[in-house]
Order: C-alpha cells, then structure tokens, then sequence
C-alpha cells in the first residue's frame, strides 16, 4: 500500500465524523485532499465548509461545496485535517503546507478536531520533523535568534509566503518533550504569528491509515 493510499483511506473514515447538515472545518495538505473529495460525494447532506486555506478553498469551490466565513459562524461541531507528527497524547506538529495558522483559527473554534494522517506520522516523541514557525517577514532574523536560544536550528523556508503575507522558519533539532510549554514559549517571541505546535488544542480523534485498514485512537 503506498502513502498516499493510506491517506485516502484515513481521509474518506473522516466521513463517518461529519453531522447531516452541518458545517464542517476543513484543513489543508495531501491527506485532507482525499477528505474534500469524499466530502463532495454527500455535499447535498451538509450546510457547508469552512476552510483553513485558498488552497482548500479552491478545491471545495471547484467540487461545489458552499463556503463560509468563520467570522459568520459561532461554532461548529467538526474540523477535520491532517499532520505532519503526532504523540500518544495527540499533540502534533502542523504547517508542512505553511498552513497553520489559520488551521488553528479553525481548529480553535470546533467542538471536535479529527485528525487524519497514513501510519508514518505517528511518533513517540515529536520532533523528527522540523516544527514551523509563522513569521512577520520584518522579524524573521530577529525571531531565528530567539529560536535559537531555545537549542533549534531555524531554517527560512525561501520562496514561501503564506497565506496571511508572511515567511515560515523550519526549526530542525529542537527537543520536544514538553509541547505545551514550547508552544507557549515560541508564540510569545515578538514577531511570531504562531508555531506549527498544537498541543494546547490537539486531537480528540485519530484516524490512521495503514496496510491493515483505518484504525482508531481517541482522547
Ligand atoms: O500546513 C499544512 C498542514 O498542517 C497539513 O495538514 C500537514 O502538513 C499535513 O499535510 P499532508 O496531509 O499533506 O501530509
């Protein structure tokens, strides 16, 4: 079975999570792809989406399904989206796809947040993959500093500018045994938007695609 089959089939278990005639939260990435697909396919069944970036929006636009803006709504029950780690205790590391920031902004506001990912993101302790990091492009020097105090090796990631207008630094090598703390720590750097860390709001389902079929963890 290849990743990406395992992603799809994470992806489209997600369905089973979906309310009749709801809004849904959608993430961005590869994984949650597979999800707006299999959400088209019962779109005459739910009020709409929400999404956490364009590239999200432009492929619910183009499936047909209707879009809200989060400033209309005052909750919803389900936000479904991907990630690039996640422990035992359902912390991830998000923003591969330099999406995290408004992936939090959505995350923030659903009742539930099922995450979605094909069996090579589980990990006991987080930290293989490098943590990103949503700057203000004016500070970005100044930020890396700061990171680097904390024992990473921040990376700018060149040619990248998210969605909200501002650059993404990768920070390889930072020991992550305390999530919540870093993630407090690293957002209250002046000049940072926010960290691809969620641990303060992590997942309450995980569905994981593997060869054996879709498992199940819950918090
Ligand atoms: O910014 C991107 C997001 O946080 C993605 O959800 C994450 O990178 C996982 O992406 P994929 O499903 O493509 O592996």
């Amino acid at each position: 079975m290849t990743q990406d089959e395992m992603k799809k089939a994470a992806g489209w278990a997600a369905l089973e999570y979906v309310p009749a005639g709801s809004i849904i939260g959608v993430g961005t990435g590869s994984t949650v792809n597979h999800f707006i697909d299999a959400l088209a396919t019962i779109k005459d069944q739910i009020k709409g989406a929400v999404s956490s970036s364009e590239a999200s929006s432009a492929r619910l636009k183009e499936l047909g399904i209707p879009l809200f803006d989060l400033n209309e709504i005052e909750d919803f029950a389900v936000y479904v989206d991907g990630a690039d780690e996640i422990d035992p205790s359902m912390a991830m590391i998000k923003g591969g796809g330099a999406a995290l920031t408004r992936e939090k902004i959505v995350a923030a506001v659903a009742q539930r947040f099922v995450c979605i990912v094909d069996g090579t993101k589980t990990v006991e302790v987080m930290g293989q993959f490098p943590l990103p990091v949503e700057v203000i492009p004016m500070a970005r020097e100044y930020v890396a500093r700061e990171l680097t105090k904390l024992g990473g090796k921040p990376v700018y990631r060149e040619g990248v500018v998210t969605d909200n207008g501002n650059h993404i630094l990768d920070v390889h090598e930072l020991s992550i045994i305390a999530p919540k703390k870093l993630e407090t720590q690293i957002n209250a750097i002046v000049g940072v938007v926010t960290n691809g860390l969620f641990a303060e709001r992590g997942a309450d389902v995980l569905l994981i695609g593997t060869p054996d079929g879709v498992k199940t963890r819950k918090c």
